[in-house]
Parts: C-alpha cells; structure tokens; sequence
C-alpha cells in the first residue's frame, strides 16, 4: 500500500489509539507520542455505545470487549444502609440505561486498541509536543525530549486538559459542571455484587461502587461545589479532603476511604467539565477526543464520541486526501452528533445528587417511577444517550 503521509498522533487514550489504527490500516505512516511512560492503562467502567460499538466491530474488536466485559448486571440507586431504592437492569439495547450493554474497564479497551498497533505504529512513550510550527505544506514539532520531527498533519487527542491544543488554538471553552469525582480501587468483599449500586448522600454528594472482571471493585465518590483547586493538590491532601467531605456518610464510605488513604496508585480526582471547542481544526493540526469535544462523565458518551471521532477523522482523511476537505466533512459529521451529547438532563449533576434530605426522598419516588415498566419507556426516550444519533459512514 503507498504511504500517504505523515501523522503525529499525540496522546495514547482512546482517540489517540483508536485514530493510530485506522490512519495506519489506510497507509498513513503514523507516530504516537504519549506523555506518560507506557500506556496509561488505569481508569475505570466505561460504556462503549451505539456507533461506538459499530466502530470496535468493524476493528474486530467487538466480541473480546464483550467477553472481557465487567459483568455489570444493572444500576441498582440505594439508601444509606444499602437497601435498593430502584433498579435498572442492563438492557440488550446500548440506550437502555445507565449500564451498556459493552462496559468495560478503561484499561482493557485501550490496551486491546494498542495491540492492534503493533508493527504498525511507532511509538513514544515518556515524551510531548512543545512547539508546533506549521506551513502550507507540513507541520514542524519540538518535543520536550526527543529530537525534532516534521509531519504531514498533526492529530491532537490528549484528553480534557491538552496542551498541545492550548499550544495550537489557544483557551477553548471549557464548561464547569459543579462537581468534583474522585475515582478508585478497592479490595472486594463478599458482600460486592455485580451491580453498579449508586447512593444519593444529600448535600450533593453520591457514593458509588462498581463492579470489575479483575477481582476488585471500583469506588467513585463525587461530591458538589465550586472549583477550589482541590484537583491540583497531591493525592493525599485530596483524600484527606474527601475524608471530611463524607465524614458523616454510612454505607461504603469508609470501607472507600480506608481504602484509598491506604493506596494511591490508582486513585484520580477532577472536576467534572466538558471541552467546547469552537473548531477542532486548524492548519494541518486537528482535535479529537476529548481534547476537542470532552461531554463528561456523567454523558455516559465520551469514550463512545472518542471512537467514533477518530474514525470518522481517519476516514475522512483517506477517503477526501485533501485534509481541508477531511476537516471540514469531520466538523460536519461530528458537530451535530457532539451538540447531542453534550446536552445533559436539565441541571446536569444536581438533578441526581440532591443537596438536602427532602431532595433524596424525591428522588427516590422518581427514581422507583422511572424504573416500572412504562417509566423506563418514558425515561429511555428522555434521558438514552444519544449514541446512534449519527449516519457512519462505511469507509473503503
Ligand atoms: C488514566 C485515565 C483514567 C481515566 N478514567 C476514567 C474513568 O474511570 N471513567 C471515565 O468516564 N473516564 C475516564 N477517563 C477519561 C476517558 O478515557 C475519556 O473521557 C474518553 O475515553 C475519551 O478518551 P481520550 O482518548 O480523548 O482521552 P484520555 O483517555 O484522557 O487519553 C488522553 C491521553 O493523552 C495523554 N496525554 C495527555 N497530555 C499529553 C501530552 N501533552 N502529550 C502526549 N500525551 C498526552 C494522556 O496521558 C492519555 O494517555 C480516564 C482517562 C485517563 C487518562
């Protein structure tokens, strides 16, 4: 196959691996270049949905990830002695509810997408972009490491904080959503289940254990409030912070906060946020991921927009050979499925973590509601995430 160009690819996540495959199947010679010192494999449950989930098809991906799945059965909201309040079992429809049918742990779907890099894709771990320079023909970039190197186009998938999309665009819009998620690991005990068990602890704040295929389960904490550079500080002041924040929590809260104070490795805090970039091209560099349109967590949609952009901006690319023209039908595919979701429920994260105790007794009368029979027709259509919301087109 003749080579068609170059590309850097910066940042090995989702996107970045996920673009790597498809510009290097269609004869683009490809370089990942990742920050981090090996593929960042920690992470969480993460849901692959609707054309997401046509994309790992069409890589051959499919029936591993759903065999390698995390055996979530469903989403069951509890009160604070653990007792459920309603469930939602995981449908075999991706817009079904809170679980997909394809959940599976962060770590698993980036390392099966990077092995599908191997002896295609050059890879450079341990370094990043610090200049980029482009002309009308090529891209010219500095790393902070490596020796210097000139590229055809320049595919920017460094997740939410980028820095190469600072370097390349300037400040995009990020969008604040109020809360903070601090995310970890932790032994499982007999009394774990195989489901996502969700508790609404007033004063904003949520609790949440998840189960995983690899012998432990995976605590998430979230709390809301305004951004206090909580984020920036080490782990353990961060923990320590949580500590006081669910001080008063029952249910898992301890046995989570035992947990995490006890180890570090795996644990990771952020504010919850979406990435509103004007355009996600310019030149011969492009965004995607959630460098270029982040929906949050809470979408239930970023990994699957992260799929579905990289291959979109892949095929694009070798199907157009212009990547001016590739650019502009990737803005024109993508821009309405990302408007989409990015549209959260009305009052985003509020809406099911309420501040006062009043606020969680209805929230369990709806929540009980939404899970019958007819609320979940009802909620399915108002609240799915939008993840078939795109015509993908077959690429040669
Ligand atoms: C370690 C980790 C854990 C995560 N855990 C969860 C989770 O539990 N739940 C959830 O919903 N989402 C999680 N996410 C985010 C989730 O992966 C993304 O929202 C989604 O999959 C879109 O992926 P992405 O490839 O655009 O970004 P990401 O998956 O964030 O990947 C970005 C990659 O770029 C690399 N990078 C960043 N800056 C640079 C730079 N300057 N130069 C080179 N490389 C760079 C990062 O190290 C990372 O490997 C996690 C992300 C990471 C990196």
């Amino acid at each position: 196959m003749p080579v068609r160009g170059s590309v850097l690819v910066s940042g090995a996540g989702v996107a970045g691996t996920a673009a790597a495959y498809w510009l290097s199947r269609s004869g683009w010679d490809v370089v990942l270049v990742e920050r981090a010192a090996a593929l960042r494999t920690a992470g969480q449950n993460i849901d692959v949905r609707g054309a997401a989930r046509t994309v790992v098809r069409r890589m051959g991906l499919e029936a591993h990830l759903l065999a390698a799945g995390t055996g979530e059965v469903g989403t069951r909201f509890v009160d604070r002695r653990g007792r459920t309040v309603a469930e939602f079992p995981a449908g075999t429809a991706d817009t079904d509810g809170p679980t997909a049918e394809m959940e599976v742990l962060r770590g698993e779907l980036v390392a099966s997408l990077d092995a599908l890099l191997r002896d295609r894709v050059a890879h450079r771990y341990g370094d990043s972009v610090r200049a980029v320079v482009q002309d009308a023909e090529g891209v010219d970039v500095e790393f902070a490491h490596g020796p210097p190197g000139r590229f055809d186009l320049l595919v920017v998938a460094e997740g939410f904080h980028s820095h190469t999309r600072r370097l390349v665009f300037g400040d995009v819009r990020l969008r604040d959503l109020g809360q903070y998620m601090a995310y970890g690991t932790v032994p499982r005990t007999a009394e774990d289940d195989h489901w996502w068990r969700w508790l609404p602890a007033g004063r904003g704040r949520a609790v949440m254990l998840r189960p995983d295929n690899v012998g432990t389960t995976r605590a998430l904490l979230a709390f809301l409030g305004p951004p206090t550079g909580l984020e920036r500080r080490a782990p353990r002041e961060q923990v320590a912070h949580l500590r006081e924040v669910f001080a008063d929590v029952g249910w898992a809260a301890p046995r989570i906060l035992g947990a995490l104070a006890a180890d570090h490795d795996d644990f990771y805090l952020d504010r919850v946020g979406q990435v509103h970039a004007p355009r996600w091209t310019h030149g011969r560099v492009a965004l995607t991921g959630d460098a270029a349109y982040c929906p949050s967590p809470i979408s239930g949609m970023g990994t699957s927009l992260a799929l579905t952009g990289a291959y979109v901006l892949a095929g694009e690319l070798t199907a157009r050979q212009d990547h001016a023209a590739a650019w502009g039908a990737y803005e024109a595919l993508m821009r309405p499925y990302v408007r989409r979701a990015q549209q959260l429920p009305p009052g985003g994260p509020r809406l099911v973590n309420p501040v006062s105790g009043v606020g969680v007794s209805v929230l369990h009368t709806v929540m009980r509601l939404a899970a019958s029979r007819v609320g979940r027709a009802v909620t399915a259509r108002l609240f799915a995430p939008p993840a078939d919301s795109i015509a993908l087109p077959a690429y040669p």
